[in-house]
């Protein structure tokens, strides 16, 4: 038996020769002496250099390493035609870096021709890390940092130069993209977009000390080991990790390459709840898959929970956590054995069922979070019940913009429900911590029997919101632990956890005991487009110095980021922990083209702007389930979809409940695609005056709707991988920022 190991830059084949090489790398890991395998050492190459026999045409190029104990190990660098092969074979090896004991595969005929660039004149004022692409300063020498200081990390000294040398972006993403070591790259990119030398030390484990003396076997396995390693060196060590290494393609490499920071979030032992933050697409919900399957691998009988704020991103998740590893067990049901991937309101819903069965005190929890009534509970609360409940309370004593469905709603889910307010005596108490309206004694009244009415009602009935249902189930499981019942969980995993209402969080704070790898939480305060903002410790879930935060964007291009993150600014954001977010230090690894803005004549011609677009980008080859066009509301979808389908273009509205079609362009609203990525995005009805409903609210709380809406551009616009194009007619919404070449406004 031998182990495979996979290098990152290993190159893709046509599917014929694929089905070969898987066929080559499966008896290779069964029996590496097999005759037909044809391992042999080449003249002139490296010692551990072997090629192996694909076919008659192709070779396959590898590393042999063998440990004093345990199996041979093969890195596989790739299957190359004969000939390729063996001139590979001798410029190609893998060595150990001395500085920091870090493996590196070095590909000998680029070594010592780093790409030179011109050091232009300088000129004679520093400019800010800002200004720098249009500057003729090095992005690294602005930060403070010297080519010294890279070589002390272990960087290549002729790396180090010519990135000192290189003043502009582009540049050097394409120096980082050639040097020989990944790790390399990563950590020079860093300090250009500011990490600190400590940070970056601490990142990529660079202050590991290699052993001295000759190289042996043992020592390079260590070295393939290392955390800064693991960026381009896999060890499959399971028929799982092998069989999905082999078929990921173009974005399946998150399965197999975790970032060292990645990989560390995802396995290790953590002494309580833990919060994971990052821009969009830097790879949160990667982390939360990978620490799901390291959790159900570790002990099988674990009890964890896979959540996030709504069922269309559950399904999303246990999809790609199945594609991860088609044997991690996925839980039947809350309370058993494997991963139970479910959104968090499904999860309300199913405690609330069987409380019976977990042996719950249904109706004890009732009586606290609501007060006396039934514990028929199951039903919904439509949103008109708040408009009933105001219309039929005294209310003079409160504004107009008090009495409307959006605030009550907002009121009710921070400052009544989780506080378990049952009177209004309770209620004149309550803090009120984050709300934007102060209310005095007199307007708190008047609240209050609106709250009544509206709890009458829903008892009359026999329904509750989904707040509700949430914060019931809470109760429940508080009460049936307090009472020397066992939680339903062991861990807890939650995906886009800065939508979730205090309730939502008290259930999942009440699922699982306070202790060792409690509760994981990812989070982006940037991206959050429901409900009010939310401190996690108010709701038991203390995180404090277990947070840590994600910098490298793997979906979007450095040209979509910029645009994306120049949403953003006019307003700061504050996290679960009630800091407020930065925004420096987020980079791209991708370049590509700058976002398209477009401004139509009418809407007419906006959707026929968007079907020919669709058209060109199929004719051009795209397949159409790589495109999206996404809306802010649904209203003219039908027009819009039938001027794509005039085109020729399969298109198809995904609604909320539904999965986006197989080989159709998906067309949904931004609030849907939270959590999906395109190849290419449409973004239309950019206009201004298109917001939503905002201007119901007080003014207090119109801030915060404000700080939602960029929130949602954000989003959609780090939907796209690659290409992003921005539409609207009539006059454009300030919330369109402007790109590099437009002229001003
Ligand atoms: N280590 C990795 N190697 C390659 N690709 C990666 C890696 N980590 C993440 N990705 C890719 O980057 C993209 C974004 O990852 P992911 O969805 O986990 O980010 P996110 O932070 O959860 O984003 P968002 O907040 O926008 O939902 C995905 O296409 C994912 O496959």
């Amino acid at each position: 038996m031998a182990e495979i190991i996979w290098q990152r830059e290993a190159p893709g084949l046509d599917p014929a020769v694929h089905a070969k090489v898987s066929a080559f790398l499966g008896k290779l890991r069964e029996d590496d002496t097999a005759p037909g395998l044809h391992i042999e050492k080449i003249n002139g190459a490296d010692p551990l250099i072997r090629t192996g026999r694909v076919n008659q045409q192709w070779r396959a190029l590898l590393v042999r390493v063998q440990g004093t104990d345990g199996p041979p190990h093969y890195i596989y660098l790739g299957t190359y035609n004969h000939d390729e092969a063996i001139a590979l074979a001798k410029t190609h090896r893998v060595e150990i870096n001395q500085t920091n004991g870090v493996a590196e595969l070095i590909k000998a005929s680029l070594q010592g021709t780093p790409p030179q660039r011109k050091t232009q004149a300088k000129p004679a004022a520093k400019p800010k890390p800002d200004d720098i692409s249009t500057a003729s300063w090095s992005r690294l020498e602005v930060q403070g940092i010297t080519v010294e200081d890279l070589v002390g990390l272990g960087m290549r000294r002729s790396f180090a130069e010519a990135a000192f040398a290189t003043t502009d972006d582009d540049g050097l993403q394409e120096l980082a993209d050639t040097v020989d070591g990944l790790w390399q790259g990563y950590a020079m990119l860093d300090l250009a977009f500011g990490a600190s030398l400590d940070a970056v030390r601490e990142r990529y484990s660079l202050d590991w000390t290699p052993s001295a003396g000759a190289r042996t076997e043992d020592d390079l396995l260590k070295a393939l080991r290392h955390p800064a390693a693991r960026l381009e060196f896999a060890f499959l060590e399971t028929d799982e990790d092998f069989q999905a290494a082999i078929e990921a393609r173009d974005f399946g490499a998150w399965r197999t390459f975790l970032h060292p920071e990645q990989r560390d979030y995802a396995t290790r032992r953590r002494s309580g709840s833990f919060r994971v933050t990052g821009g969009a697409g830097t790879g949160k919900t990667v982390v939360l898959l990978h620490r799901a399957r390291h959790l159900a691998r570790q002990n099988p009988d674990a009890r964890i929970v896979l959540t996030t704020y709504n069922t269309t991103l559950a399904d999303s998740l246990r999809d790609n956590l199945l594609l991860l590893d088609s044997t991690v067990q996925i839980a039947p049901d809350l309370g058993t054995s494997g991963v139970y991937v479910a959104g968090v309101d499904a999860i309300a819903r199913r405690v609330l069922a069987s409380t019976n069965a977990l042996g719950l005190p249904l109706r004890d929890a009732v009586q606290t979070v609501l007060g006396p009534r039934g514990t028929n509970i199951l039903g919904m609360t439509g949103d008109e019940t708040w408009v009933r409940a105001a219309k039929s309370a005294p209310t003079g004593a409160l504004p107009e913009g008090l009495l409307t469905p959006a605030f009550l709603e907002a009121e009710y889910a921070t400052s009544v429900l989780p506080h378990r307010v049952l009177d209004a005596r309770g209620y004149a108490r309550v803090p009120r911590r984050g709300r934007g309206v102060a209310l005095n004694r007199a307007e708190r009244n008047d609240l209050w029997t609106v709250v009544e009415g509206y709890r009458s009602f829903a008892s009359l009935g026999g329904t509750t919101s989904f707040e509700e249902k949430a914060a019931v189930a809470a109760a429940a499981l508080e009460l049936g632990a307090s009472r020397g019942g066992k939680q339903v969980a062991d861990h807890v995993l939650v995906d886009e956890a800065q939508d979730l209402s205090p309730s939502r969080l008290l259930l999942l704070r009440a699922l699982v005991a306070p202790g060792p790898d409690d509760l994981f939480l990812a989070e982006d305060a940037q991206q959050r487009i429901y409900g009010q903002k939310v401190v996690l410790a108010h709701y038991g879930i203390k995180i404090s110095g277990r947070s840590r935060r994600l910098t490298l964007n793997y979906r979007t291009t450095a040209e979509n980021l910029a645009f994306a993150l120049r949403v953003l600014d006019g307003g700061d954001f504050e996290d679960l922990d009630g800091d407020i977010t930065e925004k420096a230090g987020y980079r791209s690894a991708r370049r590509g083209p700058t976002p398209e803005l477009i401004e139509a004549s009418g809407k007419l011609d906006e959707y026929a702007r968007a079907a020919t677009r669709l058209k060109r980008w199929i004719d051009d080859g795209d397949t159409p389930d790589e495109l999206g066009v996404l809306v802010r509301s649904t209203r003219d979808v039908d027009t819009l979809l039938e001027s794509i389908r005039s085109f020729g273009v399969p298109v198809q509205a995904v609604a909320n409940r539904e999965r986006p079609p197989a080989a159709k362009v998906a067309l949904m609203t931004m609030h849907r695609a939270k959590g999906m990525e395109f190849r290419r995005v449409i973004m239309l009805g950019m206009a201004a005056g298109a917001r939503p409903s905002s201007a119901a609210l007080p003014e207090a709380d119109q801030a915060d709707a404000m700080q939602r809406q960029r929130s949602l551009i954000y989003v959609a616009a780090t939907r796209a991988r690659d290409e992003l194009v921005v539409m609207w007619s009539g006059r454009r919404s300030s919330l369109v920022p402007s790109v590099k070449g437009e002229p001003p406004s």
